[in-house]
Formats: structure tokens, sequence, C-alpha cells
């Protein structure tokens, strides 16, 4: 058990930034997930905290004890890589046994042994393999058996280097559901490297977030969810990725997408009149009202409104945000569809809704996300990551940014 701290630490190889400046503090026991695309520079950080590469800058404390010029074998990390590495001569079970017998973090009796065994094999799935040798077992049946041999042994820190990428995505959303169960592992301070976005908020007790050797943000994985740091976290969470509308400030209200956004500024916005915005608004978050005139149409638009009058602003509800469009593409993703609405604008809106909700294509809809929902963003140029202003939740936004 022991917390860990990392400050300003960097590392390149050649030119090539690998991380740059990086600072976590990781609570003692805590599950930390450290989320990026390829590239990122998890795999240097991971390695880094175990003292496998040398840093060009920075420390890296581990209860409190400075680990510069520390060996890895005494820092008492334990690391699983993607890679797995296993004797390929010894048996599954001496595989999982054998950092148990290698006398350096302690000593265990067989008794001990086969219990310590037992109670990893039984969460990953590989109690009935423990006879065989690494090459009678599947990609995925070695990654957990690779996990298995560290976390068989109690360390200060756990470091998994995405431990579960080769098991298909039914076992792999069963296991992480059971690997923080896992008495050892919730127990020690883990850094548990992913790109993958779900695993990291099914997982995390916080996340941190990689771009190009920096860290983005940190934050329990509601705050990231609700309150992205900027359009790159925005972006990198969720599945289609977040629809990005350009839109203007102008006396007071928010106008975008030509014409089909037309929304009041809420109070503590912090825009001012034409400055350039980006509404960021995630597909899943996004509901169809109804294609051609919503049961509730009269009451939102008015008596004398056309519902399929096609792109326009929809008159917004108190506390939502409505939009009218007509259907582009509709692709089916099983059970639920991916709609792309053209609202006017160059950019299409994508909703996920169920199949028995999307209109047909062609067809006029009206759209509607709640306000908290629907976040601002400063304007950038094309491909330029901006920083997250609020979203139009006037009531909730402090709250939201806190
Ligand atoms: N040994 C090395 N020599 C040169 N460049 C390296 C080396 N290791 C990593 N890099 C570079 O450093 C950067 C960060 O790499 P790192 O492996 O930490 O990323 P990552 O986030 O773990 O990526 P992935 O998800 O693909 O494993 C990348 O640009 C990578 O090409």
């Amino acid at each position: 058990m022991a917390t860990l701290d990392i400050t300003g630490l960097s590392k390149r190889y050649g030119s090539t930034v690998g991380i740059d400046a990086v600072d976590l503090d990781i609570d003692d026991g805590e599950f930390f997930v450290l989320l990026g695309p390829s590239g990122a520079g998890k795999t240097t950080t991971l390695k880094s905290i175990a003292g496998l590469i040398e840093v060009d800058a920075g420390s890296v404390t581990i209860g409190g004890r400075d680990m510069s010029g520390v060996e890895p074998y005494e820092r008492n990390v334990a690391m699983a890589f993607e890679s797995y590495a296993l004797y390929p001569q010894k048996s599954v079970l001496d595989n999982l046994a054998s950092p148990l017998r290698s006398g350096r973090t302690g000593r265990y009796d067989d008794a001990e042994q086969r219990r310590r065994v037992d109670a990893v094999t039984g969460t990953l799935g590989i109690s009935h393999l423990l006879d065989r040798l690494p090459k009678e077992l599947s990609n995925g049946q070695r990654q957990r058996v690779a996990l298995g041999r560290v976390l068989v042994r109690p360390a200060d820190v756990y470091l998994l280097d995405e431990p579960l990428s080769h098991l298909d995505a039914k076992l792999r959303s069963a296991m992480r559901a059971e690997l923080k169960q896992l008495g050892a592992v919730s127990q020690t301070t883990s850094v548990y490297v992913t790109h993958d976005y779900q695993e990291a908020l099914a997982l995390g007790d916080r996340v941190g977030v990689l771009r190009d050797g920096r860290i983005v943000q940190v934050g329990a994985p509601e705050q990231v969810w609700n309150a992205p740091a900027d359009t790159f976290v925005a972006k990198a969470f969720g599945q289609p990725e977040i629809t990005l509308l350009d839109a203007v400030v102008d006396d007071g209200r928010i106008h975008g997408a030509d014409g089909a956004v037309d929304v009041a500024v809420p109070p503590g916005l912090a825009v001012t009149s034409g400055q350039r915005v980006r509404l960021g608004l995630r597909p899943r978050d996004v509901a169809v009202a109804g294609a051609g005139a919503p049961p509730d149409a009269a009451a939102v638009a008015g008596p004398d409104a056309d519902p399929v009058a096609g792109p326009g602003a929809g008159r917004s509800a108190p506390g939502e945000l409505r939009m009218r469009g007509r259907v582009g593409l509709v692709e089916r993703l099983g059970r639920l569809v991916e709609v792309s609405v053209d609202v006017g604008g160059s950019t299409p809106v994508i909703v996920v809704t169920s199949a028995e909700r999307a209109a047909g294509e062609g067809e006029p809809v009206e759209l509607s996300v709640p306000n908290h929902q629907v976040h601002v963003f400063q304007a950038g140029a094309s491909g330029e990551e901006t920083p997250r202003i609020g979203s139009l939740a006037g009531a909730t936004d402090e709250e939201d940014r806190a």
C-alpha cells in the first residue's frame, strides 16, 4: 500500500516526445486509469514509474520514497505488459507461482502460494488451464495468465498496460467488472493504461487523459464525462464522437448551424458578443422528438409553427435546446441506429437512438438536447483542440466546472 507521486516527468526518444512534464498524485489504494490514443505516452509513463527507462527530468515517489536511482526490482512495483512474457517451458501454475517462489518479495509456503494463485485464477477465469503450457493457450488466455502473474504477488503499485486488450468484447467487460473486486487490486494502488474510454469510465476511481505526452485532464469518470476540459477530451469519450457545431454569440444569444440554433446565453456562461464558439452534442444525449410533427410540437413550437418546415430553429423548451433538421444517413448498430441529421450549416448532428424512434432518410425531425448536456467550447481552426467554457445550463454551469 502506497501513494504514488509523479512530478515533472519528461522523456524524449531523440527528437520524439514520449512524455512531457507529467504530474500525477495517486492515492493509496486508488485505481487510476490513464487514457490516451496510440503514441500519447501511456507506456512511457508506466515504464518511468517502474524504473525501466531513464527519464530526462522529474521524479517518481512511491510511499513517500524518492525512486531516483532505485533499481526496478527494488521499487516493489509489479507491471503487466500488453505483450505478455511467460516462461514457455513452465506450466501455467508454475508461471503463476514463480513470482512467489523467487523470494524477492517475501516467503510464501505451498498452501499460501496455492491460495494466492487460486484467488487470481478464479477471477481471471483460468483455473482450468493450470496444467497447460503457454503454447497451448490462446492469446487471450495467455494475456490473463500474464496478468495473473502480476496480481499474484503483493506490491506497492500495480502497473497494468492494456492487460485485457486481447480479450473479446464480452469477456473483457466481464473481466473488468471482476478485476476491481479482486482483493489484491482493490487494496493496491494501481495505474491501468487503456485507449478504451468505456474501460476507463467503468474502472477508474479517477481518469487521467494523455495527449502528445501531456496530461490534459484528471478527474473522476463523471467529471471528465460531464465537463471535458477541451474538445480533445470530449472526443475521446464517446462513440460515435461528439458533434461540434460552429456558433457565434450575438446580442445575448448564441446562433449557429445556419439558424438551427438560436438560444439565449445562460447566466454564468463567460462569453462575449461576437465571440465564436463550438457547441458539443453527444450523439446519445440528442433525442429525436419525432418524425414530422412531434406529439408535443404544438406546445413546443406554438400553434403557428410549421413542424415540417425543414432546417430552422425549433423554439427551445425550458431546459433544452431544440433544433429542426432533416434525416440524412441512417446506419444500424444492432438495436440502436446512428442517424445523421442535417440541421443546416456544414456539420450534421449525429444521433444514436432506438430503431423504433428513428425517422427514415429524408424525413424532417426535431431534435432536443438537455441544456446541461450542450457543451460550449471556444472556437478554433479546423483540427485545433479548444477548451471548454461551460454548458448551456446556466444554473449548473458553475457546478460543472468545479
Ligand atoms: N523506444 C522508443 N524509441 C523511440 N521512440 C519511442 C520509443 N518508445 C516510445 N516512443 C515514442 O514515444 C511516444 C509515446 O510512446 P508510448 O509507447 O509511451 O505511447 P502509448 O500511449 O503507450 O501508445 P500505444 O497505445 O500505441 O502503446 C510515441 O511517439 C512513440 O513512438
